[in-house]
C-alpha cells in the first residue's frame, strides 16, 4: 500500500523511549521514479554572456554592481514544489538562457550534475548570477529532498532573502516547515510564491490559509489569481490595481499585458482588488508605525490616493523586519507570474547592506568571506563558492582560512553561471564569487585577508564580547558558518575494486567530504572496512554514483544499515585501576566516575569534573581523560552503537608519577564501559516523521499498513478531498528494501 503514497516527511522524535533530532523529509518513490536517459552536459550553454562574446549585456554589468543593487536570494521549498522550474523561467526571462529548460526533459541549467538531470531533482545547490532591471541577482537553487537538508541550511546562511515556493494545491508541506524554520533561525526575509496555480486542485485561499496556520506567518496578499487550475490565466496586481494577463498563444510567457483595472470592463475584479488593497494597507499600518502615520494623516479619507511607491516602500520595510511575508502566485510551468516575482525580489527583498551582520564591525572593511560550497572540477581543481561580506577579492590574492589555520592563494576569480563561468578582475562586498586555486578550503570555512587581520578582528570581537555575552572563544566568534551538521542515520561499507585502488577511494572520499560535511567516513575497527555514513538512502546512492562517474572507481557497497544508538536509563558509578609496567616504567591509574542520563540528543557525552578532582592533576591529563570517555561512548554495550544522552562525571583520578596519557585514556575508557554495562540500557532507533496524503477510500488500508510497520499516527487532517495522515514510523521499516 505504501507504494501508492505520495509524500513522506521525516523526523527523529523522542516518543517515550526514542529520540528527537532533526526534521527531515523523505520521499522514497519520487526520488527514484523519474529516471531519465543521460543528457550530455552543456546542451543549453552555447550562448552564455561573457563566454562566447555574443549578447554580453555590457561588461560593466558583469563587474561589481553597487551594493544597493545586489540581491542574494535563495529559493526554498518542499520537494517538487517547482523550485527548479521557477529558476529556469527566471533565467530565461532575465536573458541568460535562450531556451526554456525543463526538469522533466532533464535539461535545466541549475541542476547541472549528471545525476540531477537524470533524476529530475536538485542535489547540490548551484549559484547563478544574472541581472534584472538593473539589479544583480545571485540566486542559489537549494535542494528540497531531506537527504540534502544540510545543503539548504548552508545556503541559507549566505542569503539576504529567500523566495519560498509552494505547490498551490498542497499549501505548506512538511519540508516547507523545515526550511521555513531554518530561514527563521538565520532571520532571512522572505517572499512566498504560490506556484502550480494551473494544477487541478490549486487553491489560492487554501495555500494562504496554510501559510497563516502552519507557518504562523502574516501573509500580505500582493496579488490575486485570475482563475484557478484549468482557468488560471493571470494575476491581479493589488498594489497597482492592475491585471496581468499572459497571452495564451505565447509559448514562452514573455508576452503578457499589464492593464489598469477599470470599472467599465472589470467591475468584479476591481472591487476585489480595491478590497484587497485596503486590507493590505490596514495590515501594514498595523505593523509599521511610520506607514500608519502616513496613512492616518494624509490618506485616511481615501486609500486609493495612496501612491503605489509609498505602499511598496512600506512592504519592503515590513518584509525586512520579518513581521509579514508578501505573497504572489503563478505557474512556472505554464510561464505565468514569474516576471512579477522577479520585480518583487528586487523591490521587497533586502540588499546586502540592509542586513545587519554583527561581525562586520570587527573587520573594518578588511576581507571577510564564507566559503559555502566546494565543487571539484577535473580541469581546474577545487572551485570554492564564497559569499563576500566585507572587503574585496581579486585573482592572485593570498587569503587566510581561519578554520584550517592556513594561508593560500586564489589563482582566478569567476562569476558563477551553473557549470559555466565568467572570468572577472575583482569582486566586492555583497557578491558571490567563485574562486579557483584554493586547495585546502572546505565548505563552511571563514576566509579573511591575513592571519593578522583575523587576530585584529578577534581582539575587537573580544572587546565587544566583554560588553555583551562572553560564551564563545576568540576564534569561534570569528567563524561565520555556524551550520550544525546533523548526525547520519544510515551507513554502509564501501570497498574499492582492488586493494591497490584504496588510496584512490580515500582521495575521492576526502574530496567529497570537503564538498559535503554531512557525509561521514570512518574505518570499522573490527573489519578494517571503510564505512560511509549519510543522511539517507539517496544521499549514499548519489555518493556511490559520483565516485564512479567523477573518480572512475567502481566501488561495492555493503548492505545499507540504519544507524542505531544506545542510551542508559539510570545513574551508575564505577571504579577501575590499571597497573602496567612497560620496560622500567610503571603506569598506575585509578579512576572513579559516574555515568548518568541527560537530555542532549547528542552522541557527544557531557563531561563534568567533581570538585574533589584537583586542577593540578587535570592540567596534564584532562585531554587523555576526555579521549578515553569519547572513545568509550562510541561503542555501546548492547549493539556497539554510539551512546547518546549521557553525562560522565569524574570523581577521582589517582596517577602514579610518569604514567603515560595512553594508559590514562585506556583506564578511563575501560571504566566508562564498565559503568555503561552496569546501567539499565536501551536501544534507540531513528524515526521518520511521516505525512501521507491519501484519498479517503485508501485511508483504512494506509492506517493498517502503518500499524504493521510499527508506526504511530498523531493526527489525520483533511486537505480538500484527501486525508493527510501525520505520524512516525521507524526508519528501518520504510527503507526501499523494506517496501
Ligand atoms: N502543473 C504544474 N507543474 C509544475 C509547475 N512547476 C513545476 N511543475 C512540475 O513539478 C515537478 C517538479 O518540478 P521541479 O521544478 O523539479 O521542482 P523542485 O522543487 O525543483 O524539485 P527538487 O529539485 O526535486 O526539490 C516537475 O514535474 C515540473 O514539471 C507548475 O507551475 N504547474
Amino acid at each position: 500500500m505504501l507504494s501508492n503514497l505520495r509524500i513522506f516527511a521525516v523526523n527523529h522524535k523522542k516518543i517515550s523511549s526514542l529520540h528527537i533530532n532533526n526534521m527531515y523529509c523523505f520521499r522514497i518513490r519520487a526520488s527514484l521514479k523519474r529516471i531519465k536517459p543521460h543528457v550530455p552536459l552543456g546542451k543549453n550553454y552555447s550562448s552564455l554572456p561573457g563566454l562566447i562574446g555574443n549578447d554580453v549585456k555590457s561588461l560593466y554589468s558583469v563587474i561589481s554592481p553597487p551594493i544597493t543593487k545586489i540581491r542574494n536570494i535563495g529559493i526554498m521549498a518542499h520537494i517538487d514544489a517547482g523550485k527548479t522550474t521557477t529558476t529556469e523561467r527566471i533565467l530565461y526571462y532575465s536573458g541568460y538562457t535562450r531556451s526554456l529548460g525543463d526538469v522533466d526533459d532533464g535539461d535545466t541549467v541549475t541542476d547541472f550534475m549528471a545525476q540531477e538531470r537524470e533524476r529530475g531533482i536538485t542535489i547540490q545547490s548551484a549559484a547563478v548570477t544574472f541581472d534584472w532591471n538593473g539589479y544583480r541577482i545571485n540566486l542559489i537553487d537549494t535542494p528540497g529532498h531531506v537527504d540534502f537538508t544540510l545543503e539548504v541550511e548552508r545556503c541559507l546562511r549566505v542569503l539576504d532573502g529567500a523566495v519560498a515556493v509552494f505547490d498551490a494545491s498542497a499549501g505548506v508541506e512538511a519540508q516547507t516547515l523545515t526550511v521555513w524554520r531554518q530561514a527563521d533561525k538565520h532571520k532571512i526575509p522572505r517572499i512566498c510564491f504560490l506556484n502550480k496555480m494551473d494544477k487541478a486542485g490549486a487553491s489560492f485561499n487554501y495555500a494562504v490559509e496554510s501559510i497563516r496556520e502552519k507557518l504562523k506567518a502574516k501573509p500580505l496578499l500582493l496579488q490575486l489569481p485570475i482563475g484557478e487550475a484549468k482557468t488560471f490565466k493571470g494575476v491581479v496586481d493589488v498594489v497597482n490595481k492592475e491585471k496581468l494577463l499572459w497571452n495564451p498563444n505565447s509559448n514562452d510567457g514573455k508576452d503578457f499585458e499589464r492593464k489598469p483595472l477599470l470599472e467599465m470592463s472589470d467591475p468584479k475584479l476591481l472591487k476585489e482588488a480595491t478590497e484587497a488593497r485596503n486590507a493590505l494597507i490596514e495590515q501594514i499600518a498595523d505593523l509599521d508605525d511610520a506607514f500608519a502615520e502616513l496613512v492616518l494623516g494624509e490618506f485616511s479619507e481615501n486609500f486609493d490616493l495612496l501612491p503605489a511607491e509609498k505602499l511598496q516602500t512600506a512592504i519592503h520595510r515590513v518584509t525586512l523586519a520579518q513581521t509579514a511575508v508578501p505573497v504572489l502566485c503563478g505557474s512556472a510551468l505554464k510561464n505565468k507570474g514569474v516576471q512579477p516575482l522577479l520585480d518583487a525580489i528586487t523591490m521587497y527583498l533586502p540588499s546586502p547592506e540592509e542586513r545587519s551582520y554583527e561581525f562586520l564591525q570587527w573587520y573594518k572593511g578588511d576581507l571577510c568571506a564564507l566559503a559555502f560550497k566546494v565543487l571539484h572540477d577535473k580541469q581546474r581543481g577545487p572551485l570554492v563558492f564564497m559569499r563576500i561580506y566585507s572587503g574585496m577579492i581579486k585573482p592572485q590574492l593570498a587569503i587566510h582560512n581561519i578554520n584550517g589555520n592556513c594561508t593560500e592563494r586564489i589563482s582566478r576569480l569567476l562569476l558563477p553561471f551553473a557549470d559555466q563561468h565568467v572570468e572577472i578582475p575583482s569582486l566586492t562586498a555583497g557578491n558571490i564569487a567563485l574562486t579557483v586555486g584554493l586547495k585546502h578550503t572546505a565548505t563552511g570555512d571563514t576566509i579573511v585577508s591575513s592571519k593578522s587581520s583575523a587576530l585584529a578582528a578577534a581582539r575587537r570581537a573580544e572587546r565587544e564580547g566583554e560588553q555583551k555575552h562572553r560564551q564563545n572563544s576568540e576564534t569561534e566568534r570569528l567563524l561565520l558558518a555556524g551550520v550544525e551538521i546533523p548526525e547520519p542515520v544510515f551507513f554502509c561499507s564501501i570497498e574499492p575494486p582492488s586493494v591497490a585502488k584504496q588510496p584512490d577511494l580515500d582521495h575521492a572520499l576526502k574530496c567529497l567530504q570537503r564538498e559535503d560535511p554531512s557525509l561521514k567516513v570512518r574505518l570499522d575497527p573490527d573489519s578494517g572496512q571503510t564505512v560511509l555514513c549519510g543522511m539517507g538512502e539517496l544521499h549514499i546512492e548519489i555518493i556511490h554514483d559520483r565516485i564512479k562517474r567523477e573518480y572512475g572507481l567502481e566501488t561495492y557497497l555493503g548492505p545499507l544499515q540504519v544507524a542505531y544508538r544506545e542510551t542508559i536509563l539510570n545513574s551508575v558509578c564505577a571504579t577501575d585501576t590499571l597497573d602496567r609496567t612497560l620496560g622500567d616504567r610503571r603506569h598506575l591509574v585509578t579512576v572513579e566516575l559516574e555515568a548518568k542520563p541527560v537530555e542532549t540528543s547528542s552522541v557527544v557525552p557531557v563531561i563534568e569534573y567533581a570538585e574533589s578532582v584537583s586542577e593540578d592533576i587535570l592540567k596534564g591529563s584532562q585531554e587523555a581523560v576526555e579521549n578515553g570517555i569519547h572513545s568509550a561512548c562510541l561503542q555501546g554495550p548492547l549493539l556497539g552503537s554510539p551512546i547518546q544522552d549521557v553525562a560522565i562525571t569524574l570523581h577521582s583520578l589517582i596517577l602514579h608519577p610518569g604514567t603515560s596519557s595512553t594508559m590514562i585514556s585506556a583506564c578511563v575508557s575501560r571504566c566508562v564501559q564498565k559503568a555503561l554495562k552496569k546501567a539499565d540500557k536501551q536501544v534507540l532507533e531513528p524515526l521518520m516523521h511521516l505525512e501521507v496524503t491519501v484519498t479517503r477510500d485508501h485511508l483504512s488500508a494506509v492506517l493498517a499498513d502503518l500499524a504493521q510497520r510499527r508506526g504511530s499516527v498523531q493526527e489525520i487532517q483533511t486537505r480538500q478531498d484527501n486525508r493527510v495522515v501525520v505520524g512516525f514510523v521507524p526508519l528501518a521499516e520504510i527503507m526501499v528494501g523494506a517496501l
